[in-house]
């Protein structure tokens, strides 16, 4: 089954301060991957927090005809995975156990019979299989990255929600991941929300890109439409040129800081 993400009137922040106030984006089609790029503190972390229910929305996130605000969090936990910027470093688990943690976790169907059979093929998808046995806690920066993927990847779900999943992998890993993302969309028929920082990676890796900037959307479109030199001079004060390059692709050359 597959359906677009709807963002309608999306409002959410913390304590007494408001990030995200009635934000509307276009439809995000199942099978899409969509990159959100912006400054720091734009509200891109926050955005896919408030998708995932982590903290309070206001306002609608659809899936189809699924309102996700009104599901309780075991229930949402059946559409939406979120994977943040940074796993917590002092879990003395070893990777293969988080991620049939994560697989039991996921309320499909109730914990699924082989949970590590099944772990282990996402480990293998991921290219992580020989991590299975490492502790979270003694891995490097970038393979707890992976291990972080393999769990959120683990629960099928239909809206994957990526923050920054790339910003810590080597130029190898980055590309595989981008490209992990974007067959899982596909396969799955799932929405994919990644933040990235790398405007590139975020023009090669996605669908369509959403640019956010103090909480409120700058512009969203295919690539190149919404990541040109106008763009990069007035969110990112920067002077630089994008040019289309081998197979469609965009190369962004940042010239000089405005
Ligand atoms: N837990 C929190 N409590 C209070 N304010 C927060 C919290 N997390 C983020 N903020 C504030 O919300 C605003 C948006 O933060 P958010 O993390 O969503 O930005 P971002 O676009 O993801 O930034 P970055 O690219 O730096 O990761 C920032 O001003 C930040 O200081």
């Amino acid at each position: 089954m597959s359906a677009p993400l709807h963002i309608q009137g999306l409002g959410a922040g913390y304590r007494d301060r408001a990030i995200l106030q009635g934000l509307d984006l276009a439809p995000l089609p199942a099978g899409q991957v969509v990159s959100l790029v912006g400054p720091n503190g734009a509200g891109k972390s926050t955005l896919l927090r408030a998708v995932a229910g982590l903290i309070p929305a206001s306002g609608s996130a659809r899936l189809g005809d699924v309102e996700l605000n009104a599901l309780s969090i075991g229930e949402r936990a059946r559409h939406v995975a979120y994977m943040p910027q940074t796993l917590p470093q002092d879990v003395a688990l070893t990777v293969l156990e988080t991620v049939i943690a994560a697989l039991e976790a996921s309320p499909l169907d109730g914990p699924p019979r082989g949970a590590a059979e099944a772990a282990m093929a996402v480990l293998e998808r991921v290219g992580a299989a020989e991590l299975a046995g490492r502790r979270l806690d003694r891995l490097s920066g970038g393979q707890r990255q992976i291990a972080a993927l393999a769990q959120a990847m683990a629960r099928q779900p239909r809206v994957l929600l990526l923050d920054e999943p790339t910003s810590a992998l080597d130029l190898r890993h980055q590309l595989e991941v981008l490209t992990l993302a974007r067959d899982y969309a596909r396969e799955r028929a799932a929405v994919v929300v990644m933040v990235l920082h790398d405007l590139q990676a975020a023009a090669r890796a996605s669908d369509h890109v959403v640019v956010l900037a103090q909480g409120r959307l700058r512009v969203e479109g295919p690539p190149a439409q919404a990541i040109t030199p106008q763009v990069l001079a007035d969110v990112w004060r920067v002077r630089a040129r994008v040019e289309p390059c081998a197979r469609g692709q965009l190369q962004v050359m940042v010239d000089a800081v405005l």
